[in-house]
């Protein structure tokens, strides 16, 4: 069993995170449970603003916090002296409660509403990323009902196909985000910008999808972008002071994936990037990128207790565990694998193979198909490693199942972020609650 992120396993063998025991962390929070190891956060935080400061780029690191949103994340982040991307009012909200300065936040997203982008505006945050020719024209009327400057970059589709999963890519031709780069509504949306009096228009921003492995696509993108931008230099004198390429760096969910450093994905962008600029004659932009994934992925780990099994003779065993879809739903979403052991023997070799069901009342609900895992019994303690993205942001209540809590550790200690829901928090929103 190959182990991931900062786990260990004690000489007793218990699978430890963080420098903490997750025999104990089950002890005292209960299962299911996420953890996440801060310091593997912050290691990859400095390390992409230590890659862009070395090639001495001006850049803005943005969280991605779709990946993992909450208050104690936002903290973190804005300590590291990251930039935020929000997607919806709820992400700025959060972002807002914790304090995370306005000026450092971005807001992505295809459909904003009206309410979203008046809060934006009236927050003043950082930039506001334009989707489309709706949106450009609500938040020209907004702005100058507000008489508010806001500043803006438009969201473009390169037509960048990268190798993905279909769900998870974005820069395609036929996509739902963003102004087409190629057939004229990028540069009608720029403008439009131009002309909008509250509008301030600081560049472009792409994001061709996410849990991508190689480096072409991101290259391709940028030399799209710089070479659009050149273009429209020469025609209109519109020089971008920002190109977004947005996030997308893959991370390895078990030893069939193959990921690259992140700082390679970094330092390739901006390689094409210096050479298109000089090949244009276009001034250097700030470069801007987004990652979500590659930041809290492999820096988070769920623990489950086991309870039922079941042998179907000749064909598999089940062995099912306190969650599920509903705190990890990228299984039944994307097909998406998983590796994981049983902390508690975290040194035994596997004995058998079994199939990790949830416990959500739907067949489309397993976790993990055919792990090599030792005898497992119910009562021991599954570890399921790397579901720092897109685990907790993407929990639900299906079968009423309340969402597990969040714990960070670091250091040999450990700290509650977010509390479990109880029974009474699935109510709180039925309107016959006395
Ligand atoms: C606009 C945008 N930016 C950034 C991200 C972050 O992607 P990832 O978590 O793959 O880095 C996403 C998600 O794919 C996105 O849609
Ligand atoms: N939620 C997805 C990725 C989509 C990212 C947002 N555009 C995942 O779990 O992989």
């Amino acid at each position: 069993m190959h182990l991931h992120g900062s786990a260990e396993i004690s000489h007793n063998g218990h699978l430890k995170i963080g420098g903490v025991s997750t025999i104990d962390l089950a002890k005292q929070y209960g299962t299911p449970l996420y953890v996440y190891d801060t310091a593997l956060i912050k290691e990859r935080a400095r390390g992409f603003r230590k890659t862009f400061k070395e090639l001495g780029v001006k850049a803005e690191v943005a969280y991605a916090s779709k990946a993992f949103s909450c208050m104690a994340i936002f903290q973190l982040m804005n300590e590291e002296g990251l930039s935020l991307d929000v997607v919806s009012g709820g992400e700025l909200y959060t972002a807002l409660k914790a304090d995370f300065p306005p000026e450092r936040i971005h807001f992505n997203g295809n459909n904003k509403s009206r309410g979203e982008l008046v809060l934006a505006v009236k927050e003043k945050i950082g930039c506001i990323v334009v989707d489309n020719f709706y949106e450009l024209q609500l938040l020209s009327e907004i702005t100058s009902e507000m008489k508010s400057k806001t500043k803006v970059l438009l969201r473009v589709t390169p037509g960048i196909e990268a190798h993905t999963h279909d769900y998870i890519l974005t820069g395609q031709e036929d996509s739902k985000f963003g102004f087409d780069l190629q057939n004229g509504q990028a540069e009608k949306a720029m403008k439009l910008s131009l002309e909008s009096e509250y509008i301030e228009l600081l560049g472009l921003h792409c994001h061709i999808g996410s849990q991508i492995f190689e480096t072409t696509g991101f290259i391709l993108a940028a030399r799209k972008m710089i070479e659009k931008a050149a273009e429209w230099n020469s025609v209109y004198g519109f020089v971008p002071e920002v190109i977004n390429l947005g996030g997308g760096f893959g991370i390895r969910y078990t030893q069939e994936d193959d990921p690259i450093a992140p700082s390679q994905y970094v330092k390739e962008m901006i390689l094409a990037v210096k050479e298109e600029v000089s090949r244009t004659g276009m001034s250097m932009p700030e470069i801007w990128i987004e990652p979500g994934r590659s930041l809290v992925g492999d820096a988070g780990i769920s623990l489950y207790t086991i309870g039922s099994s079941k042998e179907v003779p000749g064909v598999r065993k089940y062995l099912a565990i306190d969650g599920g879809m509903s705190d990890n739903i990228r299984p039944a979403l994307y097909r998406a694998k998983y590796e994981a052991l049983i902390a508690n023997k975290a040194d035994a070799e596997p004995e058998d193979t079994v199939s990790i069901a949830g416990k959500c009342c739907e067949s489309g609900d397993m976790l993990i198909w055919d792990l090599p895992l030792p005898d497992a019994e119910a009562g021991d303690l599954l570890a399921v490693f790397c579901t720092g993205a897109y685990g907790y942001s993407m929990a639900n209540n299906y079968n009423r199942l309340p969402r597990p809590p969040v714990v960070f550790v670091e250091n040999g200690k450990s700290k509650l972020v977010i509390r479990r829901e109880t029974y009474r928090d699935l109510i709180k929103l039925d309107e016959s609650l006395t």
